[in-house]
């Protein structure tokens, strides 16, 4: 008699999120919902355990009479307490405001001035993704100008209960339910302009790309995916939404081990991860200084990873280390949240110089088109992606400039109506007709006259036997022209390499203009909050080197 499958998960269209994350609920109630490691001990909080802690966040909010639409910022990382807050704040259709709590005070205040969130809820001190905000006030009432009746509530919350020694001001309810076009998050992020935009995305958004991923078939009930990225950063919600939606667990690392390998290592263990999603640095250290212990991880066998390019010196390592696990590379921007899941092959075959995108997840369509705006075809032949998708992003935040800049008539039926997201990301289709992403458009730079793409100056750094690490930035030289500048971290016991040496590996496979005219060997790359390349910090200090 064959064993009686598991069953799945049973999903209705156009669920709210909360319905999306809790559905696991009716069928698997006493699965594993969050499994959290703190203190060498793990806390496990079931489907069942969730939803209870939901309506009771839900009943706390009530008592506030917000109205639909009424924002309410959470400043914790991702934790069981902080998922059901989200799960309560979505089932009131009240939009929740992720902020990471180590913050800084003065970006915390930016968002909650461009938000104007109704409660703004800090993790109670002690918690898991608890921690004193960056220099805000935490909690108390004092914030807000202090007037009776203040408009933005700070307090605490934790143990399904809310605390805000000033509540805002009440005001009648004009709804009567929540919609699918409703706002389920603002996720703001760091606009170019350095003013956040903030990435409004409706319940129907976030569950059609859950649906899109699910149907992928990641994880199964009972696995246990553990998310590396903060509660502010979209990944983190892919990765609730990937265990969760599949019946599974997350386990959320807490910030402060990643840095440690070791530690890193032992929450894997010691929650029993079966996958692990993150941006490709969070391997780095393990790569260098660990590998043998990442080896022996014996539930692991699965890591996706998004955000950047996964240097592929790297990837390959750890997959001669790990032979035989499932490396999803996934591509999208917070807009959108992601757009495509591809499989890297497994072993990555030497000839590969860029890793395949896939071609949009289930019920994307992603699009390459020319500098003119014509739709490119043929093989080979890079264009900017313009994704279709029932995920995009309602617009930003307050800011509908911006919005038109990026959400753009359909060029192949401009009549239709249809919005595309232009992505500013460029890729190729390759001979299977599957994208091959090759940086972004607005990295291009002229360098004497020539067009150059630093990630092709960055991918050429790191096909050098010793180099493990390597970043491009562009800078202004001393004529006022656009200079290329490398910064490379050579691999442990590596001969020491000469910078010029560097150069002349890269003069060897592309044209003089192309190759970095200088290239520092250094320690370790800066990252930015998001564990991605921080370009910003280097160029600082290339200028303060000058
Ligand atoms: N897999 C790749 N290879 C290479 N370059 C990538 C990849 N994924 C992104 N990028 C780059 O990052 C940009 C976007 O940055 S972002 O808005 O901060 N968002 C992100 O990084 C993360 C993004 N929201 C995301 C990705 C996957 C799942 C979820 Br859920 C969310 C893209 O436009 C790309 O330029």
């Amino acid at each position: 008699m064959p064993a009686t499958p598991a069953p799945t998960v049973t999903h209705r269209p156009d669920e709210r999120f909360d319905e999306f994350l809790l559905a696991a609920a009716a069928t698997h109630p006493d699965h594993p919902a969050v499994v959290e490691y703190a203190d060498g001990a793990e806390r496990v909080t079931t489907f069942r355990d969730l939803r209870a802690a939901a309506e009771r966040y839900a009943a706390a909010l009530d008592r506030f009479g917000l109205r639909i639409d009424d924002r309410v910022m959470i400043v914790s990382d991702t934790s069981a307490e902080a998922v059901a807050l989200v799960l309560a704040c979505s089932s009131r259709g009240l939009p929740f405001v992720p902020v990471s709590p180590e913050t800084p005070a003065e970006r915390r205040e930016t968002i909650e001035r461009l938000a104007e969130p109704a409660l703004c809820l800090t993790a109670a001190a002690g918690e898991p993704g608890g921690g004193e905000p960056g220099g805000g006030e935490a909690g108390g009432g004092e914030a807000g100008g202090g007037e009776a009746g203040t408009a933005v509530g700070h307090g605490r919350f934790g143990g399904g209960g809310i605390e805000v020694p000033r509540p805002p001001v009440r005001r009648e309810r004009l709804r009567r339910a929540v919609t699918p076009g409703d706002t389920a998050y603002i996720i703001f992020t760091s606009g170019t302009t350095g003013r956040p935009k903030g990435v409004v995305m409706s319940h129907r958004a976030v569950v059609a790309f859950y649906r899109g991923m699910l149907a992928e078939g990641f994880v199964s009930a009972g696995d246990r995916v553990a998310s590396t990225s903060p509660l502010q950063f979209d990944f983190s919600l892919l990765d609730i939404g990937m265990a969760l939606g599949g019946g599974a667990a997350v386990a959320p690392v807490p910030r402060a081990l990643l840095r440690w390998p070791t530690r890193f290592l032992k929450v894997l263990r010691a929650t029993r991860a079966t996958h692990v999603n993150g941006v490709p640095s969070i391997w780095r250290q393990t790569l260098r200084h660990l590998p043998d212990q990442l080896a022996d991880l014996p539930d692991l066998r699965g890591v996706l990873f998004c955000g950047e390019e996964f240097p592929l010196g790297e990837l390959r390592h750890l997959q001669r280390l790990r032979p035989g696990i499932r490396l999803i590379n996934c591509y999208g921007a917070t807009e959108s949240m992601a757009a495509s899941f591809a499989e890297v092959p497994d072993p990555l075959p030497e000839d590969v110089t860029h890793l395949s995108i896939g071609v949009g997840h289930l019920g994307t369509d992603i699009l390459l088109v020319d500098a003119e705006g014509t739709p490119v075809r043929e093989e080979g032949v890079v264009g900017e992606m313009y994704l279709r998708s029932p995920a995009l992003m309602t617009g930003y935040w307050a800011d509908a400039e911006a919005t038109d800049a990026v959400l753009v008539a359909d060029p192949l039926e401009p009549r239709s109506g249809q919005r595309l997201l232009r992505t500013g990301d460029l890729a190729f289709r390759d001979a299977e007709g599957t994208l091959r992403f090759c940086g972004r458009r607005d990295s291009q730079v002229q360098i004497r006259g020539n067009r150059v793409e630093p990630a092709e100056v960055q991918r050429r750094l790191l096909a050098h036997p010793e180099v493990c690490e390597a970043a491009v930035v562009v800078y202004e030289g001393p004529d006022g022209n656009a200079e290329l500048s490398a910064f490379v971290v050579l691999a442990d016991g590596a001969a020491t390499t000469a910078e010029s040496d560097l150069i002349a590996f890269c003069l060897r496979s592309m044209p003089a203009y192309m190759a970095p005219g200088v290239v520092r060997v250094v320690g370790g790359l800066p990252v930015n909050q998001h564990g991605k390349t921080d370009h910003r910090q280097l160029l600082a200090q290339l200028l303060t080197d000058a």
